[in-house]
Order: structure tokens, then sequence, then C-alpha cells
């Protein structure tokens, strides 16, 4: 097993170590990621302008600007590291490092970077449809914005699935996202879904065997997307990726965030006087409850009732609660997943094409 202290660390590129004891990243990065001048992002954000903020995370602001690369104007999201943010440093290299070196339709482009005096920049593509976390509604209550219809849900699943695949055993070296969470998965516009937020991933040894388990110092991520064994052993394995992306598939079928789904699925156990609240719940099998006691509309997306067809909820519900199984050798690797999704969404389009005008309103009472 493999210890690894800090997050970064890319032995077949020189000059990393010393770089990174600068907080600088190293020459030959440069030569794969556009290192972008201070002047030229202020001038693009209109001076990181309140007006241009499109969102904020744990790093800092992001902002909205529009760039020419290479004769072509792009519009771009700048990702602006706090000053007080000790901690941003190192996740903003391990950024620049990984997402430079690779490169795949599900993982958000980052176009380059900029270090210059005390300021950080990180510079993606700008994702016009904003986060799937969006689209969903979770971030600060309702905004407004178009539901997603179930299919759309399920293709974004895919996408999503394709590129943690690709990140698990795609790349030269296996890399583990760390951070997987529908706030994390940005939509382009074609909606296409794209990774996004590396700061935490981690690389491990070359991806032709297994994955490894890396031991990590301490515990990162966000509440009830980490596996249990990670946040109990601190170590993390691709196994923990495909814990969170379980928890994302429940909650893209609810349309809620963790905290509601959680202490709804509490609340029916109470009053069965089951069990005591558990963070680790598989909260799939939560909802197959409620949908068995005949309260499916009370947990699942009101949106989406009458609009799953039987056969794909049984391929969706099965991979989801495997996902979230407490024994992470029991849970499928990210290419079953995604096969999986793939035939649920198959099924969804071939149920559809039979029942286009009658719906399924008895899905939840045929269980
Ligand atoms: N490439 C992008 N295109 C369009 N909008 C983006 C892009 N990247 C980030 N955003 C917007 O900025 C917001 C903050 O993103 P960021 O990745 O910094 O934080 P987060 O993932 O939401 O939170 P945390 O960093 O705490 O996990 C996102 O929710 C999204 O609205």
């Amino acid at each position: 097993m493999r210890i690894l202290t800090k997050c970064f660390g890319f032995p077949d590129l020189k000059d990393t170590n010393s770089s990174l004891q600068a907080n600088q990243p190293s020459t030959q990065i440069e030569e794969l990621c556009n290192r972008f001048s201070l002047a030229e992002l202020r001038k693009s954000t209109n001076n990181f302008h309140i007006r241009r903020k499109i969102g904020r995370g744990s790093y800092g602001d992001v902002f909205i600007g529009c760039i020419c690369i290479q004769g072509e104007s792009k519009q771009i999201a700048v990702k602006r590291l706090e000053s007080n943010s000790s901690h941003g440093i190192s996740e903003f290299l391990n950024e620049i490092q990984l997402l430079c070196q690779i490169r795949h339709p599900n993982l958000v482009p980052l176009l380059g970077f900029c270090s210059e005096k005390e300021e950080k920049l990180l510079v993606y593509k700008y994702m016009l449809k904003g986060t799937l976390s969006d689209h969903l509604n979770l971030a600060d209550g309702f905004n407004n914005l178009e539901p997603l219809s179930w299919k759309k849900r399920l293709e974004i699943c895919i996408g999503a699935a394709r590129g943690l695949h690709y990140l698990h055993t795609g790349a030269k070296r296996s890399i583990f996202h760390r951070h997987v969470k529908p706030a994390n998965i940005v939509l382009d516009k074609n909606w296409v879904p794209k990774l996004t937020d590396f700061g935490l991933s981690l690389q491990g040894p070359n991806s032709m065997s297994k994955p490894k388990p890396i031991v990590v110092e301490r515990i990162q991520g966000t509440d009830g997307f980490m596996a249990p064994e990670y946040c109990m052993n601190f170590i993390f394995t691709d196994k923990c990726d495909v814990y969170s992306f379980g928890v994302v598939l429940v909650i893209v079928l609810c349309g809620k965030d963790f905290d509601s789904i959680f202490w709804k699925i509490n609340e029916l156990d109470k009053s069965k006087n089951s069990s005591l609240p558990c963070t680790w719940k598989n909260l799939a099998l939560g909802v197959i409850d409620f949908v068995q006691q005949g309260k499916g509309e009370e947990i699942i997306d009101p949106i989406l009732m009458g609009k799953i067809a039987p056969e794909c909820w049984e391929i969706f519900m099965d991979i989801t609660q495997r996902c979230l199984l407490l024994d992470p050798i029991e849970r499928p690797i990210m290419g079953e997943v995604e096969v999986e999704l793939e035939h649920a969404l198959a099924l969804q389009q071939e149920a559809d094409a039979i029942n286009s005008d009658t719906g399924f309103s008895l899905i939840f009472d045929h269980l």
C-alpha cells in the first residue's frame, strides 16, 4: 500500500518538487497548460466585477469572462483562490497538475492558470448550463430552472459515470476524484456533463493494474458523500468514488439535497421503530422502502412521478443500492455502473416508445 502524505507528486514531471515548494506550477506543466497574466484575467472579468460573479465554492469566487485563445474568443470561468486560504494552494497546484495532463469529453477542460503576486487563478471553459445541482434545485433553494426530465437525468449520470470510469482506469495512472457530488458535475451548452473540482483528487500508481488504495493524512470531502471506510480508516480507493456516485444517483432521483433525503428516511425508520439514525444508511434501500409502503411521492422528485418505467427503475435502483453497500469490495466498479445506467436508459426508451401517451402511473404500485 502506498502512503501519500500530500495529494500531489507526479514523478514523470521534472521540476515538480521544487516548484511545489515555491507554490508555483512546474515548468513542464507550463508547456502543457496556458499561463495567463493577471492583467488579461482582470480585463476579461472586468476586474472581477461583482456582476461577473457566477458562483462561490470553498476555494473562493468564480467569475465569467471572455478571452482570446489562439485567435478564438472563448467564454471562461475563472476561479479565484481566496488569499487567506492556506489549504487552497495545494489544491490549486493539484488541480493544474492533474487536469493539464488529461482530456476527456466528461472532464471539464482546464484552459490555464495564473499565479502572480498573491493571486492564484484557475481558468476553465465556461459551462453554459451550470451544475447538476442547479438543475435539481438543490443550491440555495428554488432557482426557477426548468426541471430535468428522467431521461436527461439518466444521460447526465451516464456521462458522469464515464468520466469517473476514465479517471479510475483510462489515464496512465489511476486518479481518484474524491469530491463527487452534483455541484461538481457541470453541464455544457449541449447538456454534456463534465466532472470538475479536482483539488482533492489523488493520483495512484500505474492504472494497468487494479487501482490501489491510498492512505491520506486527513479526511476531506463533503459530508454525506464520503464513504464510511474512508472516514473511519483514512483509506481512499476507487470504491469511495463509487459510493459518492451512489449518493449522487439517489439525489438525482429524489431532487432533494442529502440532508433532506437522509432525515426523511430516518423518520420512516423511526415510525417503524427499526433503527437509530446512521449517516451511512443505504439511502437507495430507504427510497425503495418508501415506495414499497406506497409513499413514493414523499421521497422521489414529484416531477418524476409516473415517468419512470418499472424495468428502468429496477436496474437503476439495483445499481444505486450496490454503489452504496457498506463493504467496498462488494460495490461495483465505475465501468459496471456506466453499463447498468446505459441499460436502464435503453429500457426507459423502449418503454416510452410503447407508452408514449399513458405514462407509468402504476410504477410504484408495481413494486
Ligand atoms: N466551468 C464552469 N462553468 C460555469 N460555471 C462554473 C464552472 N465552474 C464553477 N462554476 C460555478 O461556480 C460555482 C462554484 O464552483 P466551485 O467548483 O468553486 O465550488 P463547489 O464545487 O460548488 O463547492 P466546493 O468547492 O465547496 O465543493 C459552481 O457551483 C458553479 O455555479
